[in-house]
């Protein structure tokens, strides 16, 4: 089979310079003639992947990859209407997607994955081409479009899913991410930690840091998790095997002193030769070489020690890769276990994600050479003619001696045979104790809970395995401060780093104070914690952040993280007069902000007031509304004020579960939805699906009549 495409083609690990570019610039046709890698099979053959069935499970496993990947998406789950965009896709497009033909053949549609929280992950079998280009299909891919970019729905490959649900992330929470973008489990993380009530109320949820090494993926990642909204997001651009520490205030008298924290949970879905995605990318059949794997062995332990440094003790570190290799798997949380000397231990996950196929993981492998040879010794690996090119790798690329010792089974292998996905390895590791004397100083931490697990005995290195050939872990805080931050940038649209400062605006301000009066705001919301990009504009935005974000952001000497981007838009100046308050609440923060409003900018909606503000450009006179909207908003001052829909006030044959709330500009004798198209179109598809009429609207609901 032969497939052709363009392709922008990159090293897999995000760095680097793209690759094949012919005199067509940076892009270039490239032809996959053959499925097949002779290199590939017989190195994955040799690793006996399967055990005592290897022969016949590795066959299926060949002819697994040489079948396209589905598609898969997941619904936002934390968001109030994820039922009711479940209840959408059940209702509107199962049916319908039924009843279609791709090239003469009926559709599969879509099915829940089974071992994904609240029947909220989606898998379907047809490929994501196919549903782009299908005319039959069209409806659903624009729904998928539309609800992507709104950020209710985001589409994610199956297995990619698996990491932060084994994360076990909870509200308040602090969380790293090392290696983030483009952002789809940074996402996942977000969401689980703004799932349930918690007692911080809706703000002060916790911390999470996404980092990347690289700037312009660190941009595509703000665009990514700017959907979902969260207050509590800091993005930051380092390199994560050097990944700074984050200071925390630790003396209520001097905001500005801190001490390095240790965080709850540290997802390392670190850079990889990414075979795993080999249905999706078929240009690996043409390139993979083992030079991949082991060249990024090192960087991949260095960025889980460092993990592991900044990990609390009994916190949780989940590492993940898209490799079915074990020199990128096994052998790197091997190295992890052994140079910190067990105080990283493998958590056994069997009885979690139940539903969820899995093979253990390796209990050895076998390493080959860049020449094809299999080895099974480090002095074996560095022949002469090898030597030059082998010597950067470390002996840990081979199995430890005590390999049988340190529960590699629990580590999870995915296969695509197993429930038609892509490949994938997770291990969830505990840090049982402290790494260091010096580690045991962290403020958060109480060692005197933890009790630690007696762990097998680090192998003394063979002759051949010098220690100048293990990598080294680093746990000294002081080495760890890199340099400071830059005003290049590799993105062409991302602004200097230092041109965009970040600058809290005190609780005081009179801004601040005529919003608070204005929308009546409750003592529960944080007065505090905004910050604007940029104190001249008139186009003023208060940007919302955490109090964890404002105290780590309060730490001059935490400027080494790199900060590319926090916050969320809450309050945005419109420049108008005869208005009290000329600001209005941005509809990314109306659900943060909503339980904490007062009732004088609060309006009631009929269906049909929705209906009239949606379809409408722009504004609309007042007196085109059901009456008592239209009595209500001609009785209020100019400005913004929030329209709200009941559940309760829907018609026969509606879905809707839960209140919907909209920001509505008042302005002299209109009203204006402040929404933008897209989320326009979403709520539009949502509120108004196939099976409502306009005829059911016109009589209103009892529970309606009597809105004021
Ligand atoms: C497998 S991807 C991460 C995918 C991401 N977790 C997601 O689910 O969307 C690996 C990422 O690591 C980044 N990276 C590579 N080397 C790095 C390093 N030394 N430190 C931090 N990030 C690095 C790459 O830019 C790339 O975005």
């Amino acid at each position: 089979m032969t497939a052709r495409f363009n392709k922008w083609k990159k090293n897999r690990n995000g760095k680097g310079k793209p690759r094949d570019q012919g005199t067509e610039g940076n892009y270039k046709s490239i032809t996959v003639t053959e499925k097949s890698n002779a290199m590939f099979e017989r190195y994955y053959r040799a690793q006996n992947l399967f055990g005592a069935d290897n022969d016949t499970e590795f066959s299926a496993f060949l002819s697994q990859l040489q079948v396209i990947l589905p598609t898969a998406f997941r619904i936002t789950g934390n968001r109030s209407h994820a039922l009711e965009l479940r209840a959408q896709i059940e209702r509107d497009f199962i049916p319908y997607i039924q009843a279609a033909e791709v090239d003469g053949v009926l559709v599969e549609p879509p099915k829940p994955i089974p071992w994904y929280p609240g029947g909220f992950g989606w898998q379907m079998t047809v490929p994501r081409i196919a549903l782009k280009k299908s005319e039959s299909l069209k409806k659903f891919h624009t729904f998928l479009v539309t609800e992507t970019e709104v950020g209710n729905i985001s589409r994610q490959e199956t297995v990619s899913m698996i990491p932060p649900l084994l994360l076990d992330v909870h509200p308040g929470q602090r969380i790293i991410d090392m290696c983030a973008a483009p952002g789809s489990k940074t996402a996942q993380i977000l969401e689980a930690l703004h799932a349930e009530d918690a007692s911080d109320g809706p703000v002060d949820r916790g911390l999470v840091i996404a980092n990347d090494a690289n700037l312009k993926r660190a941009c595509m990642l703000v665009h990514q998790t700017k959907r979902l909204h969260s207050p509590c997001l800091l993005v930051t651009h380092q390199d994560a095997e050097q990944m700074s520490n984050v200071l925390y205030p630790t003396k209520p008298e001097d905001p500005t002193y801190g001490e390095p924290a240790r965080f709850d949970r540290i997802l390392c879905d670190v850079p990889c030769s990414g075979d795993g995605t080999i249905r999706k990318n078929l240009l690996i059949w043409n390139d993979w070489k083992i030079a991949d794997g082991l060249g990024l062995h090192t960087v991949q332990v260095k960025i889980a020690q460092r993990a592991a440094v900044l990990l609390q003790v009994g916190g949780r570190m989940v590492y993940s890769t898209c490799s079915f290799n074990p020199i990128e798997n096994e052998a790197v949380v091997a190295e992890l276990i052994n140079s910190t000397e067990g105080a990283m231990q493998l958590v056994d996950v069997s009885d979690q994600l139940p539903g969820l196929i899995r093979r253990p993981g390796l209990p050895t492998w076998k390493v080959m050479r860049k020449d094809g040879e299999f080895v099974d010794q480090y002095a074996d690996f560095m022949t002469e003619t090898t030597a030059r090119s082998h010597n950067k790798y470390p002996c840990s690329v081979f199995p430890p001696a005590n390999a049988a010792d340190l529960h590699l089974e629990r580590c999870i292998r995915i296969y695509p045979q197993l429930q038609n996905t892509g490949g994938f390895f997770v291990a969830v590791l505990e840090k049982i104790r402290p790494l260091s004397k010096r580690d045991r100083k962290t403020p958060q931490e109480n060692p005197a809970d933890v009790t630690p697990e007696p762990v097998a005995a680090i192998p003394e290195p063979t002759e051949t395995e010098q220690p100048s050939k293990r990598v080294k872990l680093d746990t000294d805080e002081a080495e760890v401060d890199p340099a400071p931050p830059t005003t290049t940038s590799e993105h062409p649209d991302a602004k200097p780093l230092k041109d965009d400062p970040f600058i809290f605006v005190s609780g005081d301000d009179p801004d601040v104070e005529s919003i608070w009066k204005f929308f009546e705001l409750a003592p529960g919301f944080p007065r505090d914690q905004f910050l604007v990009r940029s104190e001249a504009s008139k186009q003023r935005t208060l940007y919302l952040v955490s109090s964890d974000i404002k105290a780590v952001m309060g730490i001059k000497r935490n400027e080494r993280m790199r900060v590319v981007n926090t916050g969320i838009k809450c309050f945005g100046r419109n420049d108008i007069e005869n208005t009290p308050c000329n600001y209005r609440i941005h509809s990314e923060a109306l659900p943060l902000v909503y339980p904490f409003l007062g009732d004088a900018r609060k309006v009631k909606l009929l269906h049909s007031d929705l209906r009239i503000l949606l379809e409408a450009a722009g504004h609309v006179s007042i007196d085109k509304f059901s009456p008592a909207l239209s009595e209500r908003s001609a009785g209020m001052d100019l400005g913004c004020c929030i329209g709200t829909l009941d559940p309760a006030d829907a018609p026969v044959g509606h879905t809707m579960v839960a209140p919907m709330q909209f920001p509505i500009w008042r302005g002299v004798s209109s009203l204006n939805i402040l929404l933008n198209k897209k989320d326009k179109d979403s709520l539009q598809a949502r509120v108004f699906g196939p099976n409502f009429t306009v005829e059911a609207e016109a009589e209103p609901t009892a529970a309606a009549e009597k809105t004021v």
